[in-house]
């Protein structure tokens, strides 16, 4: 945890070390990096920087692995993309295509599922605050499950569903209360946090939801948090889930499904890559024998490694007094969010071989925003950079694009999809005209200066 998110401590791996944990990316002396089989600077010639770049070949081979591996644990374990993680279209078509269905928190995140051809009855519909709207949209469309966050929720549920003629299939998440050892922000099952049904009021709230009309209790949900890095914070939360199946079985109430959650963490720095086959023994070893069926809905570990953010270096601006030079690049926390908000740490290299191979420095490498937050990197060692050089940030297909904004009136970026040696934009660059469409000037500031 203290490797992903600090942007401090020890020593950041080196061009050659970042290389050596990607096998989708190499670099080539004439080519320069290259992801999949397609060169950068190909891209960034087309189109400029900032360019968001996902690659579908990375995608396919991440989804097979964990899908082998619970299928090798002996484990029928439905893959529910969390879409929150990236909601492009074409991503959730590839991954479609290989038997995902979808995690969802909004009606919109429904409606992009299901325009990406995923059927409403695979896929689940998870949140804290889903509206009735929502709810009404999920039922009507033949949602496979509603993951219900509170005992508020689930009479608001019975009542929408009622009203519209429909049952809703129904999971409570629960918050089994364990610490999963990542990021405050990003941890969701502890007592605290605003996520899930507490652990005591479970049994009974289950038993309420069999009782009340438009409602099929169906099963269990959770999910403690995300980038995860050790197995024991979800061996602790599946034992308990596991404890509460029996109870409500012992109430003679049905549990039918549980939902395992998502979470797995991924190898941005120094960290282990959460291994799908770790997860999947523990998922065997905890709930393997309540004859459930089981689902998992991971979102960081299929898609942040299949994805790049493309940038160029605006100037290098002298440190004050001998401190590291600033790096500015073109990209900024409104392209890439996760430096500013969670300190997240991302691999930087040069799209040039030249360049890659520059003797090190240390820099602070930052984006152009009026924020002092708007920094990718304190500190880092990086070959040295000069103006017009191109880098790639890293391991950015996950809550990266779908995190963007405009803020400073920055158009969001262009996107690609390469897929072996065939690039795609899949994304065009926003035109910046289009910042502005929707405002609306009251009439009165129109009238010529004077009349009244
Ligand atoms: C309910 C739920 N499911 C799935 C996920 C996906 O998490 P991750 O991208 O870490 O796999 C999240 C995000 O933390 C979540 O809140
Ligand atoms: N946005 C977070 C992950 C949030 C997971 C959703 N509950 C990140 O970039 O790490």
């Amino acid at each position: 945890m203290a490797d992903t998110f600090s942007t401090h401590p020890g020593q950041d791996p080196t061009v050659q070390d970042l290389l050596a944990a990607r096998p989708a990316l190499s670099m080539h002396a004439i080519d320069g990096l290259v992801f999949e089989d397609v060169p950068l600077n190909a891209i960034a010639d087309a189109l400029g920087t900032p360019t968001w770049v996902m690659g579908a070949r990375t995608l396919r081979t991440r989804y097979h692995r964990l899908d082998r591996a619970m299928r090798d644990a002996g484990l029928d374990v439905d893959i529910h993309f969390a879409v929150k993680a990236n909601d492009h279209l074409a991503v959730l078509k590839i991954l479609r295509a290989q038997g995902a269905g979808a995690d969802v928190v909004s009606g919109g995140e429904l409606r992009r599922a299901m325009a990406a051809g995923i059927p409403a009855n695979e896929i689940v519909f998870s949140g804290v605050g889903k509206t009735r709207a929502e709810m009404e949209l999920a039922l009507h469309h033949g949602i496979a499950r509603i993951n219900v966050e509170s005992a508020e929720e689930l009479e608001l549920l019975s009542a929408a569903a009622v009203a519209c003629g429909r049952t809703a299939p129904v999971a409570l998440r629960i918050n089994p209360d364990v610490d999963a050892g990542t990021h405050a922000k990003i941890t969701t099952g502890l007592a605290g946090n605003k996520f899930g049904i507490p652990y005591d009021r479970a049994v009974d709230l289950y038993a309420r939801a069999a009782s009340l009309p438009g409602i099929h209790a169906a099963g269990i949900a959770v999910h403690i948090g995300s980038q995860i890095e050790r197995m024991q914070p979800y061996r602790a939360a599946y034992a308990r889930v596991a404890e509460l199946v029996r109870a409500i079985r012992a109430r003679g109430l049905g549990v039918e499904v549980i939902d395992c959650g998502g979470g797995l963490g991924i190898s941005y720095r120094h960290e282990t890559e959460g291994a799908p086959e770790a997860l999947a023994h523990a998922i065997r070893t905890e709930l393997g024998d309540l004859g459930t069926r089981l689902e998992i809905e991971p979102g960081r570990w299929l898609a942040g490694p299949a994805g790049l953010l493309l940038s160029t270096v605006v100037l290098r601006k002298r440190g004050y007094d001998g401190m590291p030079p600033f790096i500015v690049l073109d990209a900024a926390m409104n392209d890439l969010a996760r430096p500013s908000l969670y300190d997240a740490w991302h691999g930087i290299i040069p799209l040039s071989a030249r360049d890659a191979v520059a003797p090190a420095e240390q820099v602070h490498v930052v984006g152009p925003v009026c924020e002092s937050g708007d920094t990718f990197g304190h500190d880092r060692t990086l070959p040295r950079l000069h103006d017009g050089a191109r880098v790639a940030l890293l391991d950015t297909g996950a809550y990266g694009m779908v995190m963007s904004s405009t803020y400073n009136a920055r158009a969001m970026a262009a996107q690609v999809l390469v897929d072996g040696a065939r690039w795609d934009v899949i994304r065009a660059r926003q035109k910046i005209e289009t910042l502005w469409e929707c405002d609306i000037i009251p009439e009165t500031l129109t009238r010529p200066a004077g009349a009244e």
